[in-house]
């Protein structure tokens, strides 16, 4: 089978912040896209969202005849999907709801159009089980704003065609993204296994009275998460090993692993910690609105992605690299 990778017309299944993100990324690349949602408001909501996003595609600049005005909104399933070349869905992450909604999506959808989920760990396998032609049948998870992120993990369930990973890959490339291949079909991923971890500590942080949700994003936005953005854990703690690397930051640190810095089991979500967390971040969101600070992300985020292009392009190598 030779699956569509020259997209002309997008389906987004579900427009909340991820399919919304999908949606702009699409528009902003001169897409026709496809939308549905089965909320009251759901399209008043998504051209909302897409209008936040649309002055910082402006400002990474659009593809040739992108228009806001090139999204449909549809009140069907079939609707959505029936012409599109390529269909995302970011629907609930519930495996029932998404058992179903894709035995409905790919029963009416091109049998060569890809079909790919904005899953954060659902494994495609299961469900995908009710899928006509399973084998073109992908996850592809974004991260969050979809529009300006690179990353999305592309990953296969034991129906999916190689070549529909390919396939994938090209479409995505095609939106301007960086896929990386998740090559074993494993719960949460790579990305969100990572992320997950350093969430659940927090929480324990925030729990045992250690810090204030503020104080542990402090301690990530002045610290690691400045040189996360071009260099990752492992080429990090390699130049902490100094001139000898790796193997003597393993013989210095290696050791601490086995001390009991990290709990890792999450804790439990009593009423108290909830409250915690929500009076916390209430604090940290000040006066300021969600969709302000929404643009604000974005316009940090377009300056560090264009420091870094810059950068790396001073140093010989490619964004992708
Ligand atoms: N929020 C995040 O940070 C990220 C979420 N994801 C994944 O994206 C997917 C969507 O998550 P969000 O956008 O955050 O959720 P959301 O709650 O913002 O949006 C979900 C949307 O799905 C709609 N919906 C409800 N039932 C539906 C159905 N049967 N079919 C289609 N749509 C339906 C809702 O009306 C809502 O608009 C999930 O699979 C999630 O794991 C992936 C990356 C990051
Ligand atoms: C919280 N989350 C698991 C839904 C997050 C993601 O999947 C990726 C992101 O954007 O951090």
């Amino acid at each position: 089978m030779r699956f569509i990778t020259e997209i002309k017309t997008f389906a987004a299944l579900g427009s909340g912040v991820i399919g919304s993100g999908w949606v702009a990324r699409a528009l902003a690349h001169g897409l026709d896209v496809v939308a549905w949602d089965p909320a009251p408001g759901a399209e008043a909501a998504l051209r909302k969202r897409v209008a936040n996003a649309w002055g910082a595609l402006e400002k990474q600049g659009l593809a040739p005849g992108a228009s806001q005005d090139r999204l449909r909104f549809v009140t069907t399933i079939e609707a959505c999907v029936k012409d599109a070349d390529f269909i995302q869905e970011s629907a609930p992450e519930r495996l029932e709801l998404k058992l179903e909604l894709h035995g409905k999506i790919s029963a009416a959808a091109k049998p060569n159009a890809l079909i790919g989920s904005s899953t954060s760990g659902l494994l495609p396998s299961e469900f995908y089980e009710g899928s006509t032609h399973p084998e073109r049948c992908v996850v592809g998870h974004p991260f969050n704003p979809v529009y300006l992120l690179p990353l999305v993990e592309v990953v296969g369930g034991k129906n999916t065609a190689p070549e529909a990973i390919q396939a994938a890959i090209t479409v995505y490339e095609s939106l301007g993204m960086r896929p990386l291949h998740v090559r074993k079909e494993v719960p949460g991923f790579i990305a969100d296994r990572l992320l997950e971890a350093l969430w659940r500590e927090a929480l324990h942080l925030v729990n045992d009275g250690v810090a204030t949700t503020g104080e542990i994003d402090d301690a990530i936005r002045f610290g690691a998460g400045l040189r996360w953005s071009f260099m990752g854990t492992f080429l990090t703690y390699t130049l902490a090993g100094g001139d000898a690397g790796m193997r003597h930051f393993m013989a210095q640190f290696g050791p601490a692993l086995q001390l009991p810095w990290t709990y890792l089991p999450a804790p439990e979500l009593t009423d108290k910690l909830i409250d915690e967390v929500v009076d916390g971040t209430r604090d940290q969101l000040g006066t300021h609105s969600i969709s302000a600070l929404e643009r604000y992300r974005d316009d940090c985020l377009l300056a560090v992605l264009e420091a870094v292009k810059t950068t790396k392009a001073k140093h010989g190598m490619s964004f992708a690299e």
